[in-house]
């Protein structure tokens, strides 16, 4: 009898076909719809294999419901919405994406840095609302990318990527991290700062740590506070690690210049949210790694991993 899985999601058929060698397959035929949560939860009584994205929470509700539940593959490196304790004390796998996505989503931190330091959206917004009617010298003047400082916050795939981009820019980089990149300082000659001494001399912050309970508002007033008053901060990372309101109140006081943020608090955000309030805010919807090319890697290493699980091999990028 075929292994029995469920796909939370509507996932491209050429994709998810190939797997029903191996798996008795359903899935919510929604594309951009969350399955609600009532019935997911019911989806999962029977099923061995579950296939998440982010939206999902793999909870100890959830593996209350799937007594069977031995492997879950999520469509994303970070796992913040799976409880990796509750599913080790159950004896589950779960696997996610890492590697493949990383360019990607360094090339949209870049940017994020270019979008805010030179205002590029309101820019855009400027010229199609018909106000552009000359040239002059302060018009939409921003600040300078080349030669300032960059300081990343979680210096691991993506922020080791994004501090190689930043070297092409000629910018001074400054990282903290839980552990010393000896090997990048060397090679790069990227800079060891503590988070106090990071915040106070970059340009630009960029947040890259993963979401958990140590970063969990990482950077609230306090920190925020501690910024030049004409620096950016640059969330691509998970919503949650910036206080948005801290960072509301501190933009809106005009004590940093901008602020790019990839991912929120909750997503989708509010559309009445302060943030959006604010034209120095360049806010996108969660789209780090969405190239054609990056999404296709990343559901093909899930695909990898189910099809190995499937054949009764071992899985890779096992999280623990
Ligand atoms: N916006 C997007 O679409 C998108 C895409 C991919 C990844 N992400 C996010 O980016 C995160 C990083 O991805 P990665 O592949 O680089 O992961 P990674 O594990 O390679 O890097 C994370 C780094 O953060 C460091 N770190 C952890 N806690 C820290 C702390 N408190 N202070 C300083 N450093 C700390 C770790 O030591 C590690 O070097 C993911 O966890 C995910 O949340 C977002």
């Amino acid at each position: 009898m075929k292994k029995k899985l469920f796909i939370t999601r509507k996932f491209p058929a050429q994709i998810v076909e190939p797997l029903r060698e191996y798996y008795d397959i359903s899935q919510w035929d929604e594309e951009e719809m969350v399955i609600p949560r009532d019935k997911l939860l019911a989806a999962v009584a029977d099923c061995e294999v579950l296939w998440v994205t982010l939206a999902d929470q793999v909870n100890e509700e959830l593996l209350s419901h799937a007594p069977n539940l031995k492997l879950v593959t999520n469509l994303a490196v970070g796992y913040n919405n799976i409880d990796v304790q509750a599913l080790r004390k159950r004896g589950v796998m779960a696997t996610n994406t890492p590697g493949v996505l990383t360019n990607t989503t360094a090339d949209l931190v870049m940017g994020l840095l270019l979008a805010t330091a030179r205002r590029i959206p309101e820019s855009e917004r400027y010229l199609r609302e018909g106000k552009w009617k000359s040239w002059y010298p302060m018009q939409l003047v921003g600040k300078d990318v080349s030669g300032a400082t960059i300081g990343i916050i979680g210096m691991g795939r993506i922020g080791q990527a994004v501090a190689r981009r930043a070297k092409g820019f000629d910018m001074k980089v400054l990282y903290n991290n839980r552990r010393r990149r000896h090997e990048a300082e060397e090679m790069y000659g990227f800079q060891y700062a503590s988070l106090e001494e990071l915040l106070k001399q970059s340009d630009f912050v960029v947040i890259m740590t993963p979401y958990n309970n140590d970063t969990e508002g990482l950077i609230g007033a306090e920190e925020l506070a501690l910024m030049k008053d004409d620096a950016v901060i640059i969330n691509a990372s998970r919503g949650g690690i910036i206080d948005e309101l801290a960072l509301y109140d501190t933009l809106k006081e005009g004590k940093l210049w901008a602020a790019g943020l990839d991912v929120f608090e909750q997503e989708p955000i509010a559309m009445d949210h302060p943030l959006l309030t604010l034209s120095n805010v360049v806010a996108l919807p969660h789209i780090g790694s969405a190239s054609l090319e990056t999404r296709t890697a990343m559901l093909m290493l899930n695909v990898k991993e189910l099809t190995a699980y499937g054949q009764g091999k071992a899985v890779t990028n096992r999280i623990d």
